[in-house]
């Protein structure tokens, strides 16, 4: 394994685990990013990406698996945890950003509560105001008093993207996954939400896996392209 490479996934395989048999979703998955990175994982729809991103953080469905390959995060095997200690890595370490997490955000609180019950979870991290307007600010807000009063319902969804960021943010993850971070936003919100990236990228060294089906949009702030085909394999683009 490269040594100097933040994660290293090798010949990765997950498959579908019954009874009877065991199927292969994916197979022979390899890549690597290197830490203040942003990779960008593309492919067509079907053919893995998000199982990837799901495995990297221990969070496969119960009927898939990782059968095969290994997963190196910061020079550690990674595939053989067990739950208790991707509970621990997870967020603090590796954030997985992904559309569904916009179901996460509470209706009935609002964003300060979002934000100190994440906080709350962490001793370590600083929790006072200042500290949680810079977060709000790292992520384009420039009124952050407002943006903390408010409920997520009165936010737009470009808007609520950007609070999501921020909690996974507040945690100060060495790695960023972000699964089709911005699927549900228009073509404005879009490009907004990876201009933030890049920009965290370069303020803060950020380190992000970009999962897309989408190339065009996310070639244009990726230092890398990867391609996974149907079956796992990953080809570079660029
Ligand atoms: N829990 C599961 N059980 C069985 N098959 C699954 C499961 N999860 C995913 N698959 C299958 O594995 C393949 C890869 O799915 P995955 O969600 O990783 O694709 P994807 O590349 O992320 O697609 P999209 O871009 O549409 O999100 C698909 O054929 C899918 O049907």
């Amino acid at each position: 394994m490269k040594n100097d490479a933040l994660l290293q996934v090798e010949n990765l395989e997950i498959s579908t685990i019954t009874k009877e048999k065991k199927v292969p979703l994916i197979k022979g998955a390899s890549f690597h990013i290197h830490k203040g990175e942003i990779v960008a994982l593309v492919g067509e729809s079907g053919c893995g990406k998000s199982l990837t991103a799901h495995a990297l953080v221990g969070l496969l469905e119960k009927n898939c698996e990782v059968t095969g390959g290994a997963i190196y995060y910061k020079n550690k095997r990674l595939d053989d945890r067990n739950k208790k200690d991707f509970q621990r890595i997870r967020g603090r370490e590796v954030g997985l950003l992904i559309q569904e997490s916009l179901n996460g955000l509470n209706p009935l609180h609002t964003v300060k509560k979002h934000i100190k019950r994440t906080l709350k979870k962490h001793r370590d991290i600083p929790k006072d105001k200042k500290h949680i307007y810079e977060l709000l600010q790292s992520v384009g807000f420039k009124d952050p008093g407002y943006i903390l009063s408010s409920y997520p319902f009165e936010l737009s969804g470009g808007m609520r993207q950007r609070v999501l960021l921020s909690l996974m943010l507040s945690l100060k993850p060495s790695l960023l996954i972000a699964d089709e971070p911005t699927t549900a936003l228009d073509t404005i919100n879009k490009e907004k939400v990876m201009q933030l990236l890049k920009k965290l990228q370069k303020q803060y060294g950020l380190t992000v896996l970009l999962i897309s089906h989408d190339q065009e949009s996310v070639a244009r702030i990726a230092d890398r392209v990867i391609r996974m085909k149907k079956g796992g394999k990953i080809s570079v683009c660029s």
